[in-house]
């Protein structure tokens, strides 16, 4: 019974009855919220209870919480001790953790996946604003999957074959696709889909990572306190070490900040250097000839991001005069292999096709100076993408399941 703030309780059989204060047979609020692992106990959901929820079990250094069948994750921004352990991989394996975690929803996944091998697929959407932790759930997840899916015996070799070739491809992916924004020193600016395949008895025998959406704008364009890709920035700090001594004097006499597509950010470290992506382009089956010629495409598209063109008249323009624009003509052509002249028609001309196929005509028009200023930068954005797709493409020849047949669940050829 309760009466003011006072509460009457009653022991049932010994009839015997005590009073106490109110507020200290109720949970304080905080014991209530920190107990809520799923946002659907609260009583109301509104704003404000789940924003009150989320923040109070984060001070308590609880950052995930269930909503329904969906897992919040809070970033912590720190080192969790034991948050994502071999232990706790486990635990949630063997079913005897079920307490909310981007690993229980891992563990679902691969359950149902065993359960319904061949009938159904499992997919996991990581998703939040930049600078949330999806990169870093999204390697967690795929941890999970190769721990349990080794736990599986006799594969372990293929299995972990697999994971070191996705995560060699990591550093490959991040100096090529990453860069520093306003919220995320380390922001990925391209979507990810990795899809792992496992046989019929739950073993890993491939995966393939699929990128999208590059926002390769950036390689022209980047807005206030932002950089362009992490990987022109490896380049520019080692070049004398990687390419020909006539182009690293060159570079050295220019200076790195003669490249205006570079520009300074606070705090940018280009995360990691440039030997730790070539030795990740190693280990995925990069030849070292191979590396240089990406890194000349490279150095090739911060020269042609550097060329000027000024008008001559409304229709008619030209490149600038100066020492930087005819240099950065002369060392993108070279380093792409295509004549000066050429490159330069490219840029300030336009081909106007007319007939058919057998009477085809081919007329040359001088552009305006602002559609050259466009296709010089579409040629550095192209280039730059086509080396993307096609470093993507590569990696994915790697860690795709070779010759695996799925209707007899076993492997015709394994790449260790
Ligand atoms: N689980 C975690 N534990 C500790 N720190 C984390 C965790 N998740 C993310 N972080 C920190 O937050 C930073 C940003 O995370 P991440 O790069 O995964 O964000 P993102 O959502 O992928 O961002 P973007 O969309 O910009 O690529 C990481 O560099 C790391 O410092």
């Amino acid at each position: 019974m309760v009466e003011d703030d006072k509460c009457t309780v009653a022991v049932l059989h010994t009839e015997e009855t005590s009073v106490h204060e109110c507020d200290t047979l109720l949970p304080s609020s905080d014991q209530r919220l920190l107990s809520v692992d799923n946002l659907i106990q609260l009583a109301p959901i509104n704003q404000a209870s789940v924003l009150c929820c989320l923040n109070e079990r984060f001070a308590h250094d609880l950052f995930y919480t269930s909503a329904g069948s969906t897992v919040i994750a809070i970033n912590p921004f720190k080192e969790i001790q034991n948050l994502y352990s071999r232990d706790l991989v486990m635990a949630y394996h063997e079913n005897t953790e079920d307490s909310p975690h981007i690993y229980s929803k891992a563990g679902d996944a691969f359950r149902h996946l065993c359960r319904g091998l061949g009938k159904a697929n499992q997919c996991i959407i990581v998703s939040g604003e930049s600078g949330s932790g999806k990169t870093v759930s999204a390697k967690h997840l795929l941890r999970y999957l190769t721990l349990v899916a080794i736990g599986k015996g006799e594969q372990d070799q293929v299995c972990s074959s697999i994971e070191q070739r996705i995560l060699d491809s990591n550093p490959i992916l991040e100096a090529f696709g990453n860069a520093v924004t306003q919220r995320n020193d380390n922001s990925s600016r391209f979507g990810k889909f990795i899809k792992v395949q496992f046989s019929r008895n739950g073993q890993m025998v491939g995966a393939e990572i699929h990128t999208y959406l590059l926002e390769k704008t950036r390689v022209v364009h980047q807005s206030q306190d932002e950089s362009n890709f992490h990987i022109f920035y490896q380049v520019m700090e080692s070049l004398s070490a990687d390419l020909e001594s006539t182009l690293s004097e060159l570079v050295r006499r220019l200076g790195k900040e003669a490249f205006c597509t570079l520009p300074a950010v606070r705090n940018h470290h280009a995360h990691r250097d440039l030997n730790t992506t070539l030795c990740a382009m190693t280990q995925i089956g990069l030849s070292d000839g191979v590396q240089r010629d990406v890194t000349k495409v490279l150095v090739a598209i911060l020269f042609i991001c550097n060329i000027k063109i000024s008008a001559i008249e409304e229709e008619l323009c030209e490149l600038l005069n100066d020492n930087v624009s005819q240099t950065s003509l002369q060392q993108a052509a070279s380093l792409l292999g295509v004549e000066t002249a050429s490159l330069e028609q490219v840029l300030l001309y336009r081909n106007i096709k007319s007939g058919g196929d057998r009477r085809l005509s081919v007329f040359i028009k001088p552009v305006p100076e602002r559609e050259a200023n466009s296709r010089r930068d579409c040629l550095a954005t192209l280039v730059y993408s086509r080396l993307f797709d096609w470093l993507a493409s590569f990696i994915n020849g790697q860690i795709k399941p070779k010759d695996y047949d799925y209707t007899i669940g076993k492997h015709k050829e394994l790449f260790l």
